[in-house]
């Protein structure tokens, strides 16, 4: 578990985080999301120890010589070396195994080849950040830090990340602490969301709490929908075989309900965030 409690840092005369308290528990993925400058960064490295706090503090409960680790912004790898050595220079430098089968084993777990010898600077991003998580895994920390995992990564990136991520933490049961500014790609991950805003926690609880009070429209698709009568009094936006609805989390499930007493089914259900109304929120 990583908890960190009413954390405050300044950068001069700039508040970069005011009185900020967030937790993470064993097997928990949950999730930061900011804009650009909300403190995100910041509050990751005062967590990993590598920037001091002015006040407030953090506490991490876990096994493993190091019981936390992670990636700030991009991976720090040596370019020119290929994966195995990558892995060994920092296995080195931290004081854990560095063995062939611990470097292979820290390979096959995030989902690298065995076999490529070539240096990383051949590799895409998606790659790269796999790389940087075994190198935040080989002192087997007990919680993880992803500061921007996804950004720069194309869907396929994302998807295959996302599975590492969740095998990580159903599975050696890690708690997962992961920032991003793009709320959708948090949205299906996270258990639990902290949003925060000019360095402080503007809202926290769970994710599907939270994005239900920031939806403003959802599309539904599925055949024959612009046939339906009673959905006129919504002022729907048609488009092919789906529509866009304003409505609120509970009014699209009773639509949803109604539509398939009509025989009507739905092929899928996709929220459109207000991210303004995220970040203006101000219960805690
Ligand atoms: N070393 C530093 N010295 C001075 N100001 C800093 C320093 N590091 C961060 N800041 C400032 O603190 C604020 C928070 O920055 P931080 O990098 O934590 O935000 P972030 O949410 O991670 O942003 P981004 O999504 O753009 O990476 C910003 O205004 C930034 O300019």
């Amino acid at each position: 578990m990583i908890s960190g409690h009413n954390i405050s840092k300044n950068y001069g005369k700039l508040q970069a985080l005011q009185n900020v308290s967030i937790a993470c528990n064993s097997g928990e993925i949950c999730g930061l999301v900011g804009a650009n400058g909300a403190g995100k960064s910041t509050l990751f490295k005062i967590l990993l120890g590598l920037v001091s706090a002015d006040s407030g503090s953090v506490t991490i409960h876990g096994d493993g010589a190091k019981k936390i680790g992670g990636i700030i912004e991009k991976p720090a790898l040596y370019s020119y070396l290929n994966a195995r050595e990558n892995l060994k220079v920092f296995a080195k430098m931290q004081n854990a195994a560095s063995d062939s089968s611990t470097i292979e084993a820290a390979l096959l777990q995030v989902g690298l080849s065995l076999d490529r010898k070539d240096p990383i600077r051949n590799y895409s991003m998606g790659m790269k950040q796999r790389l940087g998580i075994a190198v935040a895994l080989l002192n087997k920390p007990s919680c993880l830090l992803l500061d921007e995992p996804f950004s720069g990564l194309d869907p396929v990136g994302i998807q295959a990340l996302r599975k590492l991520i969740v095998s990580l933490a159903k599975d050696h049961g890690m708690a997962i602490l992961i920032s991003s500014h793009i709320v959708e790609v948090l949205s299906t991950l996270c258990t639990k969301l902290f949003v925060i805003h000019n360095g402080e926690i503007l809202q926290h609880g769970s994710t599907q709490d939270i994005l239900n009070k920031c939806v403003k429209s959802y599309t539904l698709c599925g055949n024959e929908l612009e046939t339906v009568s009673f959905l006129k009094k919504y002022g729907v936006a048609a488009h092919s075989n789906c529509i866009t609805i304003p409505a609120s989390a509970t009014e699209i499930s009773d639509i949803i309900f109604k539509l398939s007493e009509q025989g009507i089914a739905i092929t899928s259900c996709t929220p459109a965030l207000d991210v303004e109304q995220l970040f203006k929120a101000t219960s805690v």
